[in-house]
Parts: structure tokens; sequence; C-alpha cells
């Protein structure tokens, strides 16, 4: 067993929360245990342990609606530092916008820049071409290896 994960939900229609309780399932399944975070507020979630951020592009690269209050302390000046959080992004987006899962590239970038230690490498789903659930599937299957060998507290 691992430590709580926090999984942190970026959707404006819903499709990205659909994707999220699908994660959960399959991290419950493996005796994982998790919180969701349907709308992250950044002042409640720990800044240390793990999350899982799955984040829609919507507008031209912004941030999904639920997560709007969380870019907005991640991206300004005065963002903390976060030393003792791993965490790894699936971005969300459509191929036909220039800026393609732009929110989701921002966070797993900036999250990096304050010092947080990517975990796993970025997943990138394009609800034009992929089957969502089969690639994140995929996606979190390897990734709990990693999450096993996490240390405990
Ligand atoms: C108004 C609007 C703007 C969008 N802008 C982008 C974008 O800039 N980049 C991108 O990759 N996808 C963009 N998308 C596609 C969404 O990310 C995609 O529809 C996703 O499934 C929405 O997830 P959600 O239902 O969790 O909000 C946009 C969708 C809408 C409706």
């Amino acid at each position: 067993m691992t430590n709580t994960i926090h999984i942190l939900v970026g959707t404006t229609s819903g499709n990205t929360e659909a994707l999220a309780d699908h994660v959960q399932e399959i991290l419950e399944s493996h005796d994982l245990s998790t919180q969701m975070h349907y709308e992250p507020t950044f002042d409640d979630l720990p800044k240390s342990g793990i999350w899982l951020i799955f984040l829609a592009t919507h507008g031209a690269g912004d941030y999904a609606d639920s997560m709007l209050d969380f870019y907005d302390v991640i991206a300004s000046t005065n963002a903390p530092l976060l030393p003792d959080l791993s965490y790894a992004v699936c971005a969300i987006g459509e191929s036909c916008y220039d800026t393609f899962c732009e929110a989701g590239r921002h966070c797993d970038k900036k999250l990096s820049v304050l010092n947080a230690t990517r975990l796993f490498e970025r997943l990138e789903i394009d609800m034009m071409e992929d089957d969502p659930e089969d690639k994140v599937s995929k996606w979190v299957t390897e990734l709990i290896d990693k999450l096993r060998s996490y240390p405990q507290d």
C-alpha cells in the first residue's frame, strides 16, 4: 500500500471527471487509497505526497473551470515551492486546437519549476482521435508500479 493518492480534476463539461473516476476505480482495485478533488482549491490540498492531475484545456489554452482557482495560485509569482510533492499529469484536449493540451502542459511544467517531482511522464489524450479510457488505463497501469515504490510516511 502507498499513501493516499490525491486525484485533481480540471473539467468544464464533465469528460475529464468521467476519466478521473475511471482511474480512481483502477487504483482502488489495486488496493491503492485515493481521494478525489473535483474542485481543487490550492490552499486545501496537501502539499506533500502524490497528486494525479486530470486537466482539460478550454478557451484558447486555458485551464478548465474547476481548476481556475488552482491556476491563479500556481501561475502567480508568489506560488509556493512544493519540494515534498510528487505528481503526474494527464492532459486532455482536442488536436484541432493550436493550443492542444496547453493547460496540462503548463501545469506539468509549472509544478516541476516549483520543485515538485514528476513521478511519470505526462499523458496527452486527444479526444478527437484516442480511446480515452483505453489510453488512460494503460498509463495508470504503468504508473501503479511507480506508486508502489513510493516512500511511505
Ligand atoms: C470552447 C472550447 C474550447 C476548447 N479549447 C481547447 C484548447 O485550447 N486546446 C485543446 O487541446 N482542447 C480544447 N478544447 C477541447 C476540450 O479540452 C475537450 O472537449 C475536452 O474533452 C473537454 O473536457 P471536459 O469535458 O472535462 O471539460 C476546447 C473545447 C471547448 C468546448
